[in-house]
């Protein structure tokens, strides 16, 4: 069974164009256009698009916030729509930007209340508080009222409401918007343990060297649909991207690089090293660039 499974999802909203001065015209928004994906327990998934592709509806359809105007989603095996509560048990969620902490409490109290309204006892909440503000490396400020936090303070906040009731599948919408690169390194070092201890993690991010770092498989959305769909390395050999291969060769009369593209690179490699062999030549340095994550999206939403 996948942790999370949606079949073609599809769902639109009725909004208000002005026309003119004081007239308004209502027009229907096609935000998901059939959108399919899966994921599977111990995987991190990176739902990538551009802004208004669908990613945060999806997000919000999965986590029973807003329901779909027809299709199918399951997470741990509840139907979002008639098992919405046994859902919401299961689920962790970052919505960015993230709201409902009580400013005047300090970030140990909003954990403490929010592990309260999970149902965990107050000796449980107040541990686990503790744990996650270690986790997030907020344990330093604990006791200071939320209002006072930075933005990146609340977003590593927001990371350990969604876990203190220890959901297995977590869904973080633009989890690093925002902070340090310090923090943001330490939320991917989280995201990375969270799949280890074999939850099922989405995540959307518009950041692609991230998403390439920490992502098992990634779905490209656009319009309201997922267009490519598999690992960063998958995706780049669909779509035909080339790596590029630069070699320094030494012989009798100097050294040379010679650079060659490829969509093959373990083929050409080979290649290489043989000719070099054959020509009595010394292979001194190599490399291979392979293409990025960056450039496999640019190809798919351009198209
Ligand atoms: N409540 C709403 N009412 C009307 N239109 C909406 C509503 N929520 C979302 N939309 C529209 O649905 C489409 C998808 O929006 P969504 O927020 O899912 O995009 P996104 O991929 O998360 O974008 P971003 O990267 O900018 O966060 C957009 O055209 C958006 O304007």
């Amino acid at each position: 069974m996948s942790a999370v499974e949606a079949i073609n999802l599809r769902k639109s909203f009725i909004s208000y164009e002005r026309v003119g001065l004081i007239r308004r015209r209502k027009v229907k928004v096609n935000a998901l256009n059939g959108v399919s994906l899966s994921i599977k327990w111990g995987e991190v998934y990176g739902l990538l698009g551009p802004n208004g592709a669908g990613k945060t509806t999806t997000v919000k359809i999965l986590s029973t916030l807003l329901i779909p105007d027809s299709g199918l989603a399951r997470v741990n095996g509840f139907d979002v729509v008639k098992e919405a509560r046994r859902v919401r048990g299961v689920i962790g969620l970052v919505l960015y930007p993230d709201k409902g902490f009580y400013s005047r409490l300090s970030g140990f109290e909003n954990l403490v209340y929010f592990g309260r309204l999970y149902g965990l006892s107050r000796g449980k909440a107040e541990e686990r508080a503790g744990e996650l503000l270690k986790v997030v490396n907020l344990d330093w400020a604990s006791n200071r009222p939320y209002e006072e936090y930075s933005l990146g303070m609340r977003a590593r906040l927001s990371i350990a409401r969604a876990l203190i009731h220890d959901p297995p599948v977590v869904f973080l919408d633009e989890p690093t918007i925002g902070l340090d690169p310090v923090s943001a390194r330490s939320i991917r070092g989280l995201i990375k343990s969270l799949k280890k201890e074999g939850r099922a993690v989405l995540l959307t991010s518009h950041n692609l060297w991230e998403v390439e770092e920490v992502c098992d498989r990634v779905g490209i959305i656009s319009e309201g649909r997922v267009l490519v769909e598999g690992s960063p390395r998958d995706i780049k050999d669909k779509l035909g991207l080339r790596y590029v291969i630069e070699a320094e060769v030494n012989g009798d009369s100097g050294s040379s690089v010679i650079r060659v593209e490829t969509t093959d690179p373990v083929a050409e490699l080979r290649r290489i090293m043989l000719e070099a062999e054959g020509n009595g030549l010394r292979i001194s340095r190599i490399r291979v660039n392979e293409p990025t994550l960056e450039e496999a999206y640019i190809k798919v939403v351009s198209k």
